[in-house]
């Protein structure tokens, strides 16, 4: 069955949008990539959602994506519970799961490449009553209504739906932000999105 698309006139396929915003965030520097990461950190380690959350689900960046390692680090020492994304399954039946970790060590490298929790007893994320627990989303491309694009598997999209009660934050560089992105029923909008420029 055809998914079902809430389609302007005009718009442009999800994979054109996804390609266009990763060769605009390829051509930052690393050091404007660096800079622009720590105004995206302190913008978030000043807010609400970031204060009151107790348990933070955090992405571990790999490649150009905005940088989460410093967010991570003062996330565990000021005692917040930390747990990052781990793809399981085999092909065609993938799902996406929450570790908590205890040290930024404890990330390994797993699906495509990606830093991945190791899985240890009783360090699995429930999801439930999430209320007040912050999911930080990645993502490729973003719009200024909030539509959100990841790589294309769907894993965010399943997740929080899951996870009903948690506040979704997504960061993002300038760059990566398009005019206006074609949107399914099953995309979930994140209910704030911060850049290096502030809140959107
Ligand atoms: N740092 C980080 N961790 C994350 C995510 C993320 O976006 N960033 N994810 C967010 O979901 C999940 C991993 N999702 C991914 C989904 C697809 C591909 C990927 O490489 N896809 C292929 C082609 C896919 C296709 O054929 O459609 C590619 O891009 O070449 C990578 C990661 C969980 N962990
Ligand atoms: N809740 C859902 N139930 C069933 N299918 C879904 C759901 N969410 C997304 N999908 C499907 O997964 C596929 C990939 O979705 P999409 O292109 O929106 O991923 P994405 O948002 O780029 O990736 P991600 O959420 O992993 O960052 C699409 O075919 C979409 O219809």
């Amino acid at each position: 069955m055809a998914p079902s698309l809430i389609w302007g006139k005009n718009m442009r396929s999800k994979k054109e949008c996804r390609k266009e915003a990763l060769a605009r965030r390829a051509l930052m520097s690393a050091k404007e990539r660096e800079a622009a990461g720590r105004r995206i950190t302190d913008f978030l380690r000043d807010s609400e959602e970031y204060q009151l959350a107790e348990k933070i689900l955090v992405y571990a960046s790999y490649r150009d994506e905005v940088p989460t390692y410093d967010l991570i680090e003062g996330a565990l020492r000021e005692g917040k519970q930390v747990f990052c994304p781990k793809i399981e399954g085999q092909a065609g039946a993938r799902t996406m799961s929450f570790y908590r970790i205890m040290d930024p060590e404890e990330l390994q490298d797993g699906f495509q490449g990606i830093p991945e929790p190791v899985v240890l007893q009783g360090r699995h994320y429930e999801t439930g009553k999430n209320s007040r627990d912050l999911i930080l989303m990645p993502g490729t491309a973003f719009d200024r209504q909030r539509r959100r694009l990841g790589y294309g598997g769907g894993f965010y999209d399943r997740f929080c739906r899951r996870a009903q009660g948690a506040v979704r934050i997504a960061l993002c560089f300038d760059c990566q932000l398009l005019e206006e992105l074609p949107e399914e029923e099953t995309d979930i909008r994140p209910e704030r999105i911060v850049t290096e420029s502030g809140w959107i």
